[in-house]
């Protein structure tokens, strides 16, 4: 059977030169137009399939997940770095379904309503950072977002921005995704595999000394965090959190490998949190500035439910389904994974009267379901009233886009009810209480943001000036005084 179709590979290289090191979702999706809901590259013969539309997606990584969830396994990232322990990058088998049993109980739907009063200090505290200091708004979403994970993860209340841990949290997170990651985790050691012997004294082994380096960093991160919660535990003092809830729960304590698998589970989503936030949330800033009349019709739909008096709370949400739409919009538009990230397929396959051998890489292509024009017309606009239309539930199940933006199958992205009540309170009381707009220069001229995608797995937008501010003296003082109220 024929492999599916793709862009023509040349003799032994393959389609080295397609593949672009930033934005490569853009030419996958010139890709799909071309060739249809499924893809075939490959470089030196190591196969890459990308998964155009949803039916092909739920298909193979849902109803075949079987053979479809292993990750590939990198020599550099994983055995040298250490990162093979990490959720996103451990292979499908026992470790993998036993630390995602874990998050579950953790992030499960049943249990999120729990984090609800954590949710509200974390948001209102970053609201009280943001009109102090609104230009630096990118550093107080990462803060925001590390902040909120430590305290849901390990109990620990991070109070200034020099926190050790959020400090140590920013030094691995930026070693994983700027140098172990950068070029999508493919070393030359990765395709040579006999380079990992080489004498790390030697010239040309930089990499084995920087992956000592790095190993050491990450275990750091992984384990003084831990030992953080345990030793407040023994003491009798402590908040509880992901780790101490799961470190009372005899029945699970008695598993195998308990300890291991909880100490890098907490560590992974901490890593899988912060980007993903920045990323969703400077979208919806830039969304806000670039269309004041959504951001009008949001504002006016929460001064009439929840009024000027107080801040919004989660029991408002059934009542505002215009800011609902724009939460929906705003995650469609942004499509902060574009890719996903790779699965691993574990046997040869069949899809469609096409052969797809084992061991291809596997990407849904998220990117190209969310701008299909048959779904969402006029796809590259932001307009929140698409999904304000009567459709029917099929549609309306086939439009949600927190049925793609988390990734498919059995590696779906288990902090997504989080961040479905995490997000949604960011923006609500964003709107409720801030004016955002184009920057003015000094001449009084406005500053058209620009804005660039550098990151190779997340589409996080460079940082962009704007001008964020109290929407009224009334709004400032309530941001001032839940300071006082979460005392
Ligand atoms: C807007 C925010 C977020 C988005 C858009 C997002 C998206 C994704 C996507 C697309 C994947 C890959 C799924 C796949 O392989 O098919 C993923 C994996 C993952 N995410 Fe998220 N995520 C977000 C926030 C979070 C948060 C807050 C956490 C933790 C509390 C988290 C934890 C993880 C973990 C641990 C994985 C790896 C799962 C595995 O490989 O089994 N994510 N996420």
């Amino acid at each position: 059977a024929p492999l599916p179709p793709g862009p023509k590979p040349i003799p032994f290289l393959g389609n080295v030169l397609d593949l672009t090191p930033k934005e490569l979702w853009l030419p996958a999706s010139q890709w799909a137009k071309q060739y249809g809901s499924i893809v075939y590259v490959h470089v030196l013969g190591y196969g890459i399939v990308f998964l155009n539309t949803a039916e092909a997606a739920v298909e193979l990584l849902d109803k075949r997940g079987s053979i479809y969830s292993d990750k590939p396994s990198l020599i550099m990232c994983g055995e040298m770095c250490g990162c093979k322990n990490m959720v996103a990058f451990t292979p499908y088998g026992e470790q993998s379904k036993r630390q995602r049993k874990l998050m579950h109980k953790a992030f499960g739907l049943p249990v999120i309503p729990t984090y609800y009063p954590l949710l509200q200090t974390e948001t209102h505290s970053f609201l009280r950072r943001l009109v102090a200091e609104p230009a630096e708004y990118m550093k107080h979403i990462r803060r925001y977002s590390g902040g909120l994970t430590l305290s849901v993860v390990y109990g620990y209340e991070a109070v200034s921005n020099d926190d050790e841990f959020l400090g140590l949290a920013e030094e691995c997170v930026g070693i994983l995704a700027n140098r172990i990651a950068s070029g999508g985790g493919i070393w030359p050691v990765d395709v040579f595999p006999f380079l990992q012997h080489i004498p790390t004294w030697m010239p040309g082994a930089g990499f084995k000394r920087n992956a000592i380096k790095w190993r050491r960093k990450m275990e750091e991160f992984v384990n003084r965090p831990y030992e953080f919660v345990k030793n407040c535990m023994k003491s009798g003092e402590y908040k509880r959190s992901f780790c101490s809830n799961l470190l009372e729960d005899e029945g699970i304590k008695a598993v195998d490998d308990f300890e291991f698998d909880l100490k890098w589970s907490a560590n992974s989503m901490y890593s899988a949190s912060i980007d993903t936030t920045l990323t969703t949330v400077s979208h919806f800033i830039l969304a806000m500035m670039l269309h004041p009349e959504a951001q009008r019709k949001a504002q006016e739909e929460l001064d009439r439910v929840v009024g000027t008096e107080r801040l919004p709370t989660f029991a408002d949400r059934a009542s505002l389904p215009y800011v609902e739409s724009v939460f929906k919009e705003s995650l469609r538009w942004a499509v902060p994974v574009p890719l996903s990230l790779p699965h691993r397929l574990m046997e040869d396959d069949m899809y469609n009267g096409m052969f797809i051998p084992k061991g291809t890489l596997i990407f849904g292509n998220i990117w190209t379901m969310l701008r299909d024009e048959t779904l969402f017309p006029d796809p590259e606009a932001f307009r929140p009233e698409r999904f304000m239309e009567e459709v029917s539930p099929e549609m309306e199940r086939k439009r949600n886009p927190q049925n793609y933006v988390f990734g498919f199958g059995r590696r779906e992205c288990p902090g997504l009810h989080l961040v479905d009540s995490s997000i949604w309170l960011l923006m609500v009381s964003m709107l409720s209480t801030l004016n955002i707009s184009k920057a003015v220069d000094e001449h009084g001229r406005i500053v058209e943001p620009v804005v660039k995608f550098e990151n190779p797995i997340f589409r996080t937008p460079s940082l962009f000036k704007c001008d964020m501010r109290p929407r009224s003296q009334k709004a400032l003082s309530l941001i001032k005084q839940s300071e006082i109220h979460t005392a």
